[in-house]
């Protein structure tokens, strides 16, 4: 996505199959067969291994064959760590059953990745419902991820290129898998500094910017109008930020911006060459939905999840398991293609760095 960039030795990328019953298996046959994305690979040098069941590969590739949809990949010649765990699994319904596998192919990458077999995780999409009914409890793979690797500070943020001005939106997200109702008091000013560290260090390690431009998002509607829609940005974000500002001048800060007004000028640098400079180098969004609207109203198909602040790479598509489309052969492969793309933009860039 970003570089192309040829690592000197081979690096090797996990592909986590996602739940079973959804498109995971069928956007994996389709980016594996993406000739642009097999040339950007092969250039940098960066291969993928599946983690999954062959088996459930070869059902979908048999669904799919039969209707005209994209080229696939042909599930007997991909390199495949076939975990064989023989379930049955219906495609577009999703059970406990298809949670399980989709819990054991996260588990066992993040294992051997840990074990140094692989520099990242690409994960195709999970239902976080049918973890819990399998008995995994868990709000998403993201948190699986940072406890399996023993990480307490991470963050969720979205990597998408705009399709029409090359300009790249980062949003990384203040608080995600929780209700509406605990926000405001998930919030704090120790959550929002660290938050802020962990994107300063990504944008450096993972980006290369050393002075970046930053736009965080008030709480309320108007950031609060001075207390009368809200009292958090009054009562501590406004001093918070501006004194995280004092402490790291290189830093460009502006905030807190209207939740409503933050998305303006992202939405002209997405669209309009000449204003790409309008747009700052990330975005930090307060809850879920504050981040993930206008990133998927403008980058659906192309916003890749990024987990920051883990000991190795991890990416996954923005969108979910479409239980409603599996097996119909019309998923589009572009997200989780940006997904691969990006994670083997990082590890090559990360094995560079640690070389110097
Ligand atoms: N990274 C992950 O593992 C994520 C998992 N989910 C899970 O996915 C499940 C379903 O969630 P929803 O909110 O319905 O979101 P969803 O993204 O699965 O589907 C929303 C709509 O977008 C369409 N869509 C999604 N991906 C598409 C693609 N690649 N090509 C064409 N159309 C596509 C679907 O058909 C559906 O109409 C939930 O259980 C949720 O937990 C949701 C988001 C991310
Ligand atoms: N909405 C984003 C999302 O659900 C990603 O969840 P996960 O990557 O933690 O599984």
């Amino acid at each position: 996505m970003f570089n192309n960039r040829r690592s000197d030795r081979q690096l090797h990328l996990a592909l986590t199959l996602g739940d079973p019953a959804g498109i995971g298996p069928e956007i994996a046959l389709k980016a594996l067969a993406n000739p642009d994305l097999n040339k950007k690979l092969t250039g940098s040098n960066v291969k993928v291994t599946i983690i999954g069941d062959r088996h459930q590969l070869e059902s979908h590739f048999a669904v799919l064959n039969k209707l005209s949809c994209e080229p696939l990949a042909d599930p007997e010649i991909i390199t495949i760590l076939d975990l064989a765990t023989n379930l049955e699994v219906e495609i577009g319904q999703g059970s406990k059953s298809s949670g399980a596998a989709s819990f054991k192919y996260l588990d066992t990458a993040i294992a051997q990745t840990l074990a140094g077999k692989f520099s990242g995780i690409v994960t195709a999409p999970i239902a976080k419902s049918y973890w819990q009914m399998a008995g995994h409890s868990y709000p998403g793979q993201t948190e699986l991820l940072a406890e399996r690797s023993n990480t307490q500070k991470f963050g969720m943020m979205f990597v998408a290129k705009s399709p029409h001005t090359d300009w790249v939106l980062k949003t990384l997200l203040a608080t995600v898998h929780i209700p509406l109702a605990a926000v405001t008091q998930t919030l704090t000013p120790e959550l929002i500094t660290w938050k802020l560290d962990l994107l300063r260090r990504s944008l450096k390690t993972d980006f290369g910017i050393d002075r970046p431009r930053l736009a965080v998002a008030g709480i309320n509607p108007h950031s609060g109008e001075d207390g009368n829609l809200g009292h958090e940005e009054k009562d501590w974000l406004r001093d918070l930020l501006s004194n995280y500002q004092q402490k790291y001048p290189e830093v460009e800060l502006s905030a807190p911006i209207p939740p409503d007004t933050m998305w303006v000028n992202p939405g002209k640098a997405w669209h309009d060459s000449a204003k790409t400079h309008l747009g700052y180098d990330a975005y930090l969004a307060m809850y879920h939905d504050q981040g993930l609207i206008p990133v998927k109203l403008l980058g659906f198909e192309q916003a890749v999840n990024t987990t920051i602040g883990l000991p190795f790479v991890r990416t996954s598509p923005d969108h979910g398991t479409a239980f409603d489309i599996a097996g119909k052969g019309i998923a589009s492969a572009d997200s989780l293609i940006a997904a691969i793309e990006l994670a083997a933009a990082l590890v090559v860039r990360r094995h560079e760095t640690q070389k110097v």
